[in-house]
């Protein structure tokens, strides 16, 4: 997409993004791992396909469709082998997030897909909450889980999940939702109702992806029956506008992540992208970089797409940086101070 603004206004844009507070709702565990820790992970596991020289990775991470991506998502998933490997992973995403100001993120993950790999459950809950103890500590950036259903894993894996997230031994203190994810083409969303209940019942927020590669129907199904509250991409909203309409009269934001449409092919390019038929319509939007190494992006580089499609200055970008506080699972004193200190930085900012 061509980008009409003057290049100076440009770059004091990205240097203001580079300081705002922000809160991240939608990336994942493994899809966070960037160069470094694969080249780190790969090292520790030697017989891995997954390359470590960055240009090869860049080459690697070049995906011809949705289907391929989950491909390529998935040899890295088996690199993540043990404990310690969870841990630093965990700790290292924490500092990626940290480098960009971010104070607060919802981090899904999906722990079927380790303990179907052979990492014991007590030991996977302990290193992610370690790690999330020592990234609030140390960083400042407070991390809270999003347990996903790998919807194509079948029902075996939704039922994992959930005894996972809501066996009072096991679940742990950062889990504060319930996810689902993977390919939606052949995964219908009402399947997975039975098991929303039981994670709904324990207390976890719902915040099932879809619509990002099928129609509104399944954005729908998610609401009907999955009782979202949030909903992961939800793109495909945009061709229903009673959908649209229904989202924005109850504030059910969508997690859109611009970069990850285009990099998977669910959308064609940036200009084609609804972001600003949802804005249009009153949804709450909310920018999120979903896999960021694997699609070339961060979540600053989101903002940044988000700024030039939306056509936002400062306050708008603090807006959006706001909405993400106001979908986010922050207790109310926590949104507060964190919607107080987005104010306070762009105040300065854009004082004379
Ligand atoms: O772990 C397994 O053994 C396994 C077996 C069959 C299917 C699966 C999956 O489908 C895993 C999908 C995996 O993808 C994650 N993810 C990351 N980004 C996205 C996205 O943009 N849209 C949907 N899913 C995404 C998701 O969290 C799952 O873990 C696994
Ligand atoms: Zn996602």
């Amino acid at each position: 997409m061509t980008d009409h603004r003057d290049a100076g206004a440009v770059r004091d844009l990205h240097a203001f993004i580079a300081g705002l507070p922000k809160a991240e709702l939608h990336v994942h565990h493994v899809g966070s791992a960037s160069p470094r820790i694969v080249a780190e992970l790969a090292a520790r596991h030697p017989d891995s396909k997954v390359p470590t020289d960055p240009e090869a990775l860049a080459d690697y991470f070049t995906f011809t469709d949705f289907a391929h991506f989950i491909e390529v998502y998935l040899s890295v998933v088996d690199l993540v082998r043990t404990p310690e490997d969870v841990r630093l992973l965990t700790y290292e995403i924490a500092r990626d997030l940290a480098r960009q100001q971010v104070r607060y993120a919802e981090l899904t993950i999906t722990p079927f897909s380790s303990t179907r790999r052979g990492i014991d459950e007590r030991a996977f809950m302990d290193a992610i909450e370690d790690a999330r103890k020592a990234a609030e500590a140390d960083l400042g950036t407070v991390l809270r889980w999003c347990f996903d259903i790998p919807g194509e894993a079948g029902l075996e894996s939704a039922e994992e999940t959930t005894r996972l997230a809501t066996d009072d031994r096991l679940r742990p203190e950062g889990l504060v939702s319930f996810g689902l994810g993977g390919p939606e083409i052949g995964v219908p969303r009402p399947q997975f109702k039975p098991y929303f209940d039981r994670a709904i019942a324990a207390g976890l927020h719902s915040v099932p992806h879809a619509g990002e590669t099928t129609g509104p129907e399944t954005v729908w199904d998610a609401l009907v029956e999955l009782r979202a509250e949030r909903i992961g991409h939800g793109t495909s909203s945009a061709r229903d506008p009673k959908l649209l309409a229904h989202l924005a009269e109850h504030r059910i934001a969508l997690e859109v992540c611009p970069t990850s449409n285009i990099a998977t092919r669910a959308v064609r390019t940036l200009e084609e992208h609804p972001i600003r038929e949802f804005v249009r319509a009153g949804v709450l939007v909310t920018v999120n970089s979903d896999d960021p190494p694997m699609f070339g992006t961060d979540l600053d580089n989101e903002y940044a797409v988000a700024a030039r499609l939306l056509d936002l200055d400062e306050r708008g970008l603090a807006g959006l940086a706001k909405n993400a506080v106001e979908a986010s699972f922050l207790d109310d004193a926590g949104k507060a101070k964190l919607a107080a200190e987005i104010d306070t930085y762009t105040t300065a900012w854009l004082a004379p």
